[in-house]
């Protein structure tokens, strides 16, 4: 078996369903007709076929036999008949097409077998389906006590056993469960796939009543074999389930980033801001990836006290690859793995033993993600002239918990802060060419506070309302983790465990306004559809820094609302982002350092006209904005100046 090619061993597997399928057809209609040889006929022809396959893999080509034109009515007739014209040999491979003669005998013997075969199934095939209604009347009856005769939360019907497996969306996933929750007229919707439930939460209102309030029974989260075991990133406190080590690595995060910590890390943000400024001036088209590498450079500088180099710096490029895992393990191959964990204990062919090898691969690249940077940090105290970095400052601490390796904690730094401060940016780019008046009211608002003589710092967020605004729109027009990654039609198998952006998993069963909430759900917080209300945000499709102005300001919202609101776009409840201060302030020092000192505005083609750019977004873990082009030129020559006495000093 193992030296046959894998598309024969499609096509057996393929044809023994089909073959099953038939017979239990014919068995079917002898139950209900008691005459209908025909079908009867035709199945055993199929399973004999199949049967033929499999002693003679190279025979695949055989021609559909047809039954309407045959007298035949016995399966020895029926096997003569469709013996008699033997197809010519065509296969490359030398093998016959076609049924061997030769065989012939062989095979009628084992066909006239079969129908009494078929008959004598009978029984058990109704013995199975009885037994199969019985577990589903019992499994529904245990559901329904479980429930104490409350309704699931209202979501699309779905069919039997499947349930909303072909309902779920292929792509932009926030959008549908929001229109479901306006359809359903609920704020929280419920969908079962496969068995396990899922249930969006779409509004502030049910995201501050599950997430906040009942904290203690929405901040687990469901387990991701693909991820934790196959590419060793059990270290990575996204994916650790509530309990002691995960409540361990969320104090230290605490230690190093809660607001007055994260204020410390100001200045390091300021400089990597600067050093973008200067990369727009030399390189404008290349803006995407100089905003990596701003984000690379502020995480690295505060988790390791690394000073990345301008281009290509080893430990930027070893990071970016090995957060390209985990697209890996979030295809099908990976993900089914977290769908059916038992998988892992199976054969190379089943679906998913790809990714297993792939995975052996990339586990080293993880590891180094988490090794080599700790250790050029731990060389530099070694010889005492380590800068200030968590890690230095792990390394000569004495009260380190036991349940943390040291090394691991600064390598959740780059894996929860990279992408996500790196997407904001850049759909600050998308917003300042599709909405000019926006940039120019922004810019406005510079020039008369800093009068073109520097380039503004954090301190001056409060005398920048408009573009302190701005910052926080660009979290709310697109959200960076607006609910979910991209997924396939295939990848709708795994769902149930995999669908959001970082899940929360219901610890006990729950009750949300007189529905049942059943434990181990899968709990997501729809971020994109808070954030796009329509009450709170009108005309919330818009980029509007308007709707985080008081109404004084022309605006929509009080201050006090709107800073509630904006913690949404870092998720909810004790999983909320625990970067989330220093995260704004990168974003908020990017903006307005970008505006005073660029414009940014469509490209021209060669007749001078704008190049058009479209609002569309992929559909990953963190949403980027599709790619796009735009040109990004100095304001002034004192601009010119500003960006290159900050990038020099
Ligand atoms: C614009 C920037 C950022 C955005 C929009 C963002 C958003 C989010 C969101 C939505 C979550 C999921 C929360 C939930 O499960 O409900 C999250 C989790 C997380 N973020 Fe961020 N984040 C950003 C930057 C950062 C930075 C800079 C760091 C680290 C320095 C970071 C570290 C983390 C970690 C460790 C988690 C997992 C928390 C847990 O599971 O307990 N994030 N973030």
């Amino acid at each position: 078996m193992s030296g046959t090619p894998l598309a024969v061993r499609i096509c057996y597997f393929i044809d023994a369903i089909y073959a099953i399928g038939l017979c239990f057809a014919a068995i079917d209609m002898e139950l209900t007709t008691k005459a209908d040889e025909d079908m009867e006929r035709y199945a055993v022809m199929h399973v004999a076929a199949a049967y033929q396959a499999r002693r003679h893999p190279f025979a695949f080509g055989y021609q559909q036999p047809s039954t309407s034109n045959t007298n035949a009515t016995t399966p020895s007739a029926i096997f003569a008949d469709l013996l008699a014209p033997a197809p010519p040999p065509t296969g490359s491979s030398g093998h016959p097409r076609g049924f061997e003669t030769s065989k012939y005998k062989e095979w009628s013997h084992w066909a006239d077998g079969t129908v009494p075969l078929l008959r004598s199934r009978t029984l058990d095939v109704i013995i199975v389906s009885c037994v199969a209604f019985g577990v589903w009347l019992y499994t529904s009856y245990i559901d329904k006590r479980r429930r104490r005769g409350l309704p699931y939360p209202p979501g699309p019907p779905g069919l039997p056993l499947v349930g909303n497996l072909f309902d779920m969306p292929s792509e932009h996933e926030w959008i549908v469960y929001r229109d479901w929750a306006w359809k359903y007229g609920s704020g929280v919707i419920h969908l079962n796939t496969l068995g396990t439930h899922l249930v969006v939460v779409n509004t502030a209102k049910a995201a501050n009543e599950l997430f906040d309030k009942r904290s203690s029974l929405y901040s687990d989260r469901p387990s991701l074999t693909s991820l934790t075991e196959y590419l060793s990133f059990d270290w990575a406190i996204g994916f650790i389930p509530y309990g002691p080590k995960w409540r361990a690595m969320r104090r230290v995060f605490h230690t190093y980033f809660h607001p007055a910590a994260a204020k410390t890390y100001e200045p390091l943000e300021t400089q990597a801001v600067h050093r973008l400024l200067r990369n727009l001036l030399d390189k404008p088209r290349d803006f995407r990836k100089h905003t990596r590498h701003m984000a690379g450079q502020v995480i690295l500088r505060i988790a390791y006290g690394i000073d990345v180099l301008p281009q290509n710096d080893p430990f930027v490029e070893l990071a970016e690859k090995a957060l390209q895992s985990v697209t890996l393990a979030t295809s099908l191959g990976g993900s089914i793995f977290d769908l059916v964990p038992i998988l892992k204990s199976m054969p190379w062919w089943v679906p998913g033993a790809g990714f297993k090898k792939e995975a052996e691969k990339w586990r080293p690249i993880v590891q180094d993600m988490v090794d080599k940077p700790f250790a050029a940090t731990q060389t530099a105290v070694n010889q005492g002239d380590a800068p200030f970095s968590v890690a230095a400052s792990i390394i000569v601490r004495e009260d380190r918990d036991p349940m943390l390796f040291p090394a691991q904690i600064p390598a959740n730094f780059y894996l929860g802060g990279a992408d996500t401060t790196v997407s904001a940016i850049q759909s600050f780019f998308l917003a300042m060419v599709l909405y000019p008046e926006v940039q120019r009211k922004a810019q406005t608002e510079l020039d008369s506070v800093l009068c073109g003589a520097r380039l503004p710092t954090f301190e001056d967020q409060s005398l920048l309302p408009y573009v302190s605004a701005l910052a926080k729109e660009v979290q709310r027009w697109h959200p960076v983790v607006p609910l979910g990654k991209n997924l396939r039609t295939l990848t709708r198998i795994v769902l149930s465990r995999h669908i959001p952006a970082i899940p929360h998993r219901l610890l006990e069963d729950d009750v949300y306004e007189g529905h049942f909430i059943p434990a181990g759900s899968i709990v997501i917080g729809n971020v994109w559809a808070v954030l796009h209300d329509p009450v709170t945000f009108p005309d919330p499709e818009a980029f509007r820094p308007e709707h985080f102005l008081s109404k004084s300001q022309g605006g929509t919202l009080g201050d006090g609302g709107a800073v509630r609101l904006t913690e949404a776009a870092f998720g909810f409840g004790r999983r909320e982002c625990p970067g989330r201060y220093l995260a704004r302030a990168s974003v908020w020092i990017a903006v307005a350092n970008i505006l005073a000192a660029f414009e940014i505005k469509p490209l021209l083609d060669e007749d001078g006209r704008p190049i058009p750019v479209e609002e569309r977004y992929t559909s990953g873990i963190v949403a980027y904005p599709a790619s796009f082009q735009c040109d990004i030129k100095l304001r002034s020559n004192k601009a010119r100046d500003l960006v290159l006495a900050a990038s020099e000093s």
